[in-house]
């Protein structure tokens, strides 16, 4: 018999095709519905690169007025989703938080059994408007401690990045720190078929609803080696050590010698590597000019210190290169967002990608149901 060629992870395997991005390893670029992501993060806000997304245009002025109007009146904290997340302990990990938000979300929606693309497109956008407020709020509960708090209210006069600002932290967003975090949450948004869009497709495939292809994809995210890596990053930052009164080129060092060590104890480094790049993710420089700006911002020399010692030791030693979540994670933190905050950061921008992929899966579906070669105990019989 001849032998099966196994192709673990899927790796290198083409399954469907996809008008959504193209992520080209060998250019290192990445295209949105064919624009560069470079150019949409220096020039859109990310409702606009939602909507074409979503739409595969972008809009014109009218149609942004109409799609703004839309994010901002769903904005607001569902009570009942407010309900139950009260209920669940202030130790649940944020990630577990946002599922099952989405999951809630999902079950109350007016349209929950209704698939078709007018229904997709309005849960897509629901979901979208709802998931900061659903953040947000988390941490700001995690920080009262159990103490009973209110979730801040949206402001209409913000576009999504300020606003969301607003609703976690309660302060008048700074315009540079807004800047940073649209240019994020472009980045994120959407990449081809990574696991967690896999993932949804994978459920939509069954001809399941939107909410829960999103709910099994914030599953798929959580794990370090996918987005949870952002949430990783900053671990290792504060593994080393963050020290503010400390020099960039003594942070360096220090971070040099951790990454040599872990390394020989054949560590995995998180914020390293990609499946699909091997020689540098197309998004980090975007999002490293963006850490820089925070970097300067809040006078922080010594998160570049260690940001350049581990990224260095990894390069002369394996010459991996950092991937998104590398930049992204000590920029979040910059910004004052609690780590385990990040991953869901990176849910409320993918909900884009996964939900235009739900939309695309559903016009030509077909059941994925790949195959497996047995290799368990011969046919055996009960005695
Ligand atoms: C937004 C995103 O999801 S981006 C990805 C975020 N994930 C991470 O940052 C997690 C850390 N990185 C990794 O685990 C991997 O690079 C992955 C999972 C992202 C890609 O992995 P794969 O393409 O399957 O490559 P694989 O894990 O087999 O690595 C190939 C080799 O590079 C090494 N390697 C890859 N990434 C790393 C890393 N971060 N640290 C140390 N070594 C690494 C592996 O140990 C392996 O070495 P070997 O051949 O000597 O065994
Ligand atoms: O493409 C991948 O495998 C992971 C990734 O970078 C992403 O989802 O943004």
């Amino acid at each position: 018999m001849a032998a099966v060629e196994i192709k673990k992870g899927l790796a290198g395997v083409v399954v469907d095709y996809t008008a959504i991005s193209k992520v080209n390893p060998d250019t290192n670029s990445l295209l949105y519905r064919g624009y560069p992501v470079q150019e949409l993060a220096a020039k859109c806000s990310f409702e606009e690169v939602a909507y074409l997304l979503w739409n595969g245009e972008l809009p014109t002025k009218e149609e942004l007025a109409e799609f703004t109007a839309r994010e901002r009146a769903g904005r607001a904290l569902d009570p009942v989703v407010k309900t139950v997340i009260d209920a669940l302990p202030t130790t649940a990990h944020p990630m577990d938080v946002c599922r099952t938000a989405a999951s809630v979300l999902g079950a109350r929606h007016e349209l929950a059994e209704v698939s078709t693309p007018e229904a997709n497109m309005k849960k897509a956008i629901d979901l979208w408007a709802a998931m900061p407020a659903v953040v947000a709020y988390d941490q700001r509960r995690r920080r009262a401690d159990g103490e009973a708090i209110e979730p801040v209210a949206p402001r209409d006069d913000l576009g999504y990045s300020a606003n969301f600002l607003w609703m976690t932290f309660g302060e008048d967003p700074v315009e540079e720190v807004v800047k940073a975090f649209n240019v994020s949450m472009i980045l994120y948004a959407e990449h081809s078929f990574n696991a967690s869009t896999f993932t949804a497709r994978v459920v939509t495939s069954t001809l399941s609803d939107l909410h829960s292809a999103v709910t099994a994809a914030i599953g798929a995210l959580k794990g370090p080696l996918h987005g949870g890596a952002n949430e990783a990053v900053m671990h290792t930052f504060e593994e080393i050590g963050i020290r503010t009164e400390e020099s960039l080129e003594d942070a360096a060092a220090r971070a040099k010698t951790w990454m040599e060590q872990a390394l020989a104890q054949k560590k995995k480094v998180m914020g390293f590597g990609h499946r699909v790049y091997k020689h540098g993710d197309s998004r980090v420089p975007t999002m490293k000019a963006a850490l820089d700006k925070m970097i300067a911002h809040f006078g922080r020399p010594e998160i570049l210190g260690l940001y350049n010692g581990l990224e260095q030791a990894m390069d002369e030693a394996k010459a991996i290169k950092p991937n998104l979540d590398y930049p992204a994670g000590p920029t979040y933190h910059l910004m004052g967002f609690d780590t385990p905050t990040f991953t869901p950061l990176f849910v409320a921008s993918r909900i884009t990608g996964w939900t235009a992929h739900v939309m695309e899966q559903l016009g030509s579906n077909s059941l994925i149901r790949p195959l497996s070669e047995y290799n368990g105990v011969d046919e055996r019989h009960l005695p």
